[in-house]
């Protein structure tokens, strides 16, 4: 009960302060249909979620990279400006990749010479090989990350190497970044399913997870990358992976193509991960898997933490204007379901 009440008085102060605004839309205040929202939030079992989570923006990468038309640099420029001034704590603007399997992620190096740097915003850049890790230098990037996968099929499609070669590549990098104290982020795909091998074992993941972790990563994303994941098997793999890596240094990157994403993201941080991958807008896929929609949205996420009352330090009022941006500078409809059903009243 004395719990509850510290819990209540807790969640009033945040919510008070932060994500009810008086300029705040209603439509923004997470809704609970006739009931008093700080009781409903103390009885509910969240005693145990953290008050904060990282939020890792990867539109403009994982966003953008699947875009059939060129986006223009200034646009892309506009974007991760904008979204740091959303308050995002981590932003993954390009990668270092090769022009010819990614086109789109060509104007790279101008890219990161040209936002904005702001104190409390880490700007970062994937790099397949130590080639796109010394542009990557050359042009600014603060961290990297790089991405090893699950499946030897999807390694080969996506990065044109076996699991194996890719973990001695990537130590090239881990090795030239920590002479540098560029902190390294690592990735593992095709964690809840592969499009060509179909189901993937946790242990593999946890496998592959752990050889990034031992090469020096200090945090790894694990990423469903076409979305088939239920908080179910989401929870599995958590349990099997923190077996190997510290619950926080776990990172989860969803996809939402079959709309399990919100859920999934739940199911991880019951079990204790605070780090999220999100795109604004809902924006993405992966060019080398087929059928893979767009990340779940980081304006659903921030809108499902406020109603939990865990901060994220971001303005959901500019996130949701940099989603529209984007959105209409590529002519597409936004992916967030809160940013379209807030639209009229913004
Ligand atoms: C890894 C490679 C380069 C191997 O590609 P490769 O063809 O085996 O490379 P190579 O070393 O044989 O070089 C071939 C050519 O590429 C050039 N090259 C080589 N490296 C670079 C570089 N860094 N930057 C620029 N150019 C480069 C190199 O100089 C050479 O040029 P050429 O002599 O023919 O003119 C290629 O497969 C590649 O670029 N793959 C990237 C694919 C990609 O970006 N996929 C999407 C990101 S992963 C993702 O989205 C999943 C994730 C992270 O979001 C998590 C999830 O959802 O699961």
């Amino acid at each position: 009960m004395f719990c509850c009440q510290l819990w209540t008085g807790r969640a009033k102060k945040i919510l008070t302060e932060l994500l009810l605004p008086e300029t705040s839309p209603r439509s923004l205040t997470p809704h609970v249909f006739g009931e008093d929202y700080f009781s409903v939030l103390a009885s509910l079992d969240i005693a145990g979620l953290p008050s904060f989570v990282k939020l890792v923006e990867v539109g403009p990468r994982d966003g953008l990279q699947n875009e059939q038309s060129m986006v223009p640099t200034d646009i892309k420029v506009e974007f991760i400006n904008r979204l740091a001034d959303a308050g995002l704590p981590y932003i993954e603007a390009t990668s270092f990749v090769s022009p010819k399997w990614v086109p789109q992620m060509a104007d790279h190096s101008e890219v990161m010479k040209r936002i904005t740097r702001r104190p409390g915003t880490v700007f970062s850049a994937l790099t397949p090989n130590l080639k796109g890790f010394e542009a990557a230098v050359a042009a600014g990037v603060q961290e990297v990350a790089i991405f090893g996968a699950a499946s030897e099929t999807f390694s080969k499609k996506n990065i044109n190497c076996s699991i194996s070669e890719s973990i001695e590549r990537f130590k090239e990098i881990t090795d030239a970044a920590h002479k540098l104290s560029i902190p390294v982020r690592g990735y593992v795909s095709c964690v809840l399913g592969c499009p060509y091998e179909g189901d993937i074992s946790p242990d593999k993941v946890a496998q592959v997870a752990k050889s990034l972790l031992d090469i020096g990563c200090y945090e790894i994303s694990l990423g469903d990358t076409i979305g088939v994941g239920t908080p179910g098997a989401v929870k599995k793999l958590i349990a099997v992976v923190s077996q190997v890596i510290p619950i926080d240094q776990i990172a989860i990157h969803c996809h939402d193509t079959y709309g399990q994403a919100l859920a999934n993201i739940l199911a991880a941080l019951q079990m204790g991960v605070k780090v999220f991958d999100s795109s604004a807008a809902g924006l993405g896929g992966c060019p080398y898997a087929k059928g893979a929609s767009g990340n779940v949205s980081t304006e659903d996420v921030v809108y499902m933490m406020n109603g939990l009352a865990i901060r994220t330090g971001v303005d959901i009022h500019k996130l949701i204007d940099a989603g529209h941006f984007i959105s209409s500078a590529i002519g597409r409809k936004s992916g967030s379901k809160v940013a379209m059903a807030t639209k009229s009243s913004l």
